[in-house]
């Protein structure tokens, strides 16, 4: 439980303060969200979250193309099916792609590229109806702690966002590559830097 809600939470953090530094367009336009709802004379409150509509379909970009959990829990068919024409005979282990569903070019188009803007005016989610995006998986099975871990990520990203400008440590490679371990992984991690943008008073206050 401890493994499956902290490793999770901070990775999920850590790719997209990656993918966002990356696109320094998607980080101005989240900057612009941040002042007109949060303002500068404080931090963002959990309040906040449900307002922060861009910061939203963000993070949903994030889960479809750096899924933590990049294979979901094994499953055992009940029964023998045929699925997309192959026999799966009663009792296989089965086991579901979510990082291959995500990149998919048949469902999403120009899946490699970082583009939050995909899921405007778009009502697919990431709580399991959805199977285009499977970030939490689906059924039964699915992750309990999936409102928790977005609420979580959610507050620790639009606080880092919101209070400070982000670069990359001079003299680092940056990259997005990924190696695999009990979730999908930054292969280097993410080193930044980071610089206030609000009043000093703002962080006194914290
Ligand atoms: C953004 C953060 C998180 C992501 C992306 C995530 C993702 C996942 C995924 C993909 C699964 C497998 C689901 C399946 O096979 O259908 C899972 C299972 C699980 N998650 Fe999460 N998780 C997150 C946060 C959390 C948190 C905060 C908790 C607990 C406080 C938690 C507890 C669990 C547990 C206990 C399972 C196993 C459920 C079972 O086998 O029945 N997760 N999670």
């Amino acid at each position: 439980m401890l493994i499956a809600g902290t490793d999770t939470t901070t990775t999920v953090s850590e790719w997209l303060m990656g993918a966002v530094m990356h696109n320094p367009r998607v980080m101005a336009k989240l900057h612009e969200e941040l002042d007109s709802v949060v303002g500068n004379t404080r931090m963002v409150q959990e309040s906040d979250l449900q307002k922060l509509e861009y910061l939203q379909i963000v993070l949903k970009e994030s889960l479809r193309r750096y899924p933590p959990g990049a294979l979901l829990m094994p499953r055992i068919s009940r029964q023998a099916a045929t699925v997309g024409g192959f026999h799966v005979p009663k009792g296989t282990t089965l086991l579901v792609n979510a990082w291959a569903i995500g990149m998919d070019p048949a469902v999403w188009e120009n899946p490699t590229q970082f583009h939050p803007e995909r899921f405007l005016g778009s009502s697919i989610d990431v709580k399991g109806h959805n199977f285009e995006l499977l970030p939490f998986g689906s059924g039964r099975r699915k992750c309990p702690g999936m409102g928790m871990g977005l609420r979580s990520v959610e507050l620790l990203v639009a606080n880092l966002i919101h209070g400070f400008n982000w670069s990359f440590v001079p003299g680092t490679t940056p990259s997005m590559e990924d190696v695999f371990s009990t979730t999908a992984q930054l292969k280097t991690p993410l080193q930044a830097m980071a610089t206030p943008r609000l009043p000093k008073e703002v962080y006194i206050k914290v």
